[in-house]
């Protein structure tokens, strides 16, 4: 997989301020979900995130209501969506777009090439002796290096990755975060995923509504505007591509509960 996107593509510019979504509407449209910060409130670690019953059977009434036309868009691994999320996560992008789940074939994930992987297996090598009381999260095609836990550690995580993205001759890209730098394969992102699940059953012909927190889901919050849908920001405002607002996880799953509570379309 080649590429030259850049990590941050904002396409948006600063807007007046973003109003709350109108209702979520089932019929003729598609829905797709970021999962941390979106869905799940942030963790002191990856692995530490909840997932309560009551998000899990408010998802699984959402899909059946969108007669499956739910998919979650996440920098997570998809071992990591199904580990949580289950069967609902049957429509899944993971690693911000490089793996994909629940797509007829000849659809299925993105190709990384060689000089990706050889550059992510060049930074493990470095980690293993220069990564210091970074929290690394290796996602195998993606490597996060997290510093909630000591904002003070950012500046390593920036050199580290970037000595990463020397040695890939632009196969990898950096993704920043909350709280964390990523390195990740270059040549696709939530929006390019977000379009492969638009170009297939059952999601085609739909309105995508996407709902995301994170620079990485700026791609996605425009690729469900440019479809003929929204995008959704969750969180402070800021320059987005998202054409409505809601002000937190809280703000997001009530919003998804009333529209649960909807009845079809
Ligand atoms: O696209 P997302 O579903 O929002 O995933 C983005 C990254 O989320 C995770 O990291 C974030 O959440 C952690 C748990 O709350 C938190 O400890 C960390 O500070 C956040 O950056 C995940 O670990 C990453 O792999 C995802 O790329």
């Amino acid at each position: 997989m080649t590429g030259t996107q850049t990590s941050s593509p904002f396409r948006g510019t600063p807007k007046p301020p973003l109003s709350a979504p109108p209702p979520l509407v089932f019929g003729g449209h598609s829905l797709f979900l970021d999962f941390d910060g979106t869905l799940v409130e942030f963790a002191p670690r990856p692995d530490a995130v909840e997932v309560e019953p009551a998000l899990l059977a408010l998802l699984a009434v959402l899909n059946e209501k969108l007669e499956e036309r739910l998919a979650f868009l996440s920098g997570r691994p998809l071992a990591d969506l199904n580990r949580f999320l289950g069967p609902v996560a049957r429509h899944a992008g993971g690693l911000h777009g490089a793996e994909r789940q629940g797509l007829a074939q000849g659809q299925a994930s993105p190709v990384v090439g060689p000089d990706a992987r050889a550059a992510l297996d060049h930074l493990r090598a470095r980690l293993s002796a220069e990564a210091g009381a970074l929290l690394v999260e290796d996602k195998g095609l993606a490597i996060a290096l997290h510093f909630r836990h000591d904002p003070g550690l950012r500046p390593r995580a920036e050199a580290l990755a970037a000595g990463a993205l020397a040695a890939a001759r632009g196969a990898l890209v950096l993704q920043p975060g909350h709280s964390v730098i990523e390195v990740r394969p270059a040549g696709t992102d939530k929006g390019e995923a977000l379009r492969a699940f638009m170009a297939a059953s059952p999601f085609a012909g739909t309105r995508p509504v996407f709902l995301g927190d994170d620079l990485t889901d700026e791609p996605a919050l425009a690729a469900a505007a440019e479809l003929g849908g929204f995008g959704i920001l969750v969180g402070a405002p800021r320059p987005t591509a998202a054409c409505f607002l809601l002000p937190d996880v809280a703000g997001a799953r009530a919003w998804l509960a009333a529209g649960a509570e909807r009845s079809r379309p």
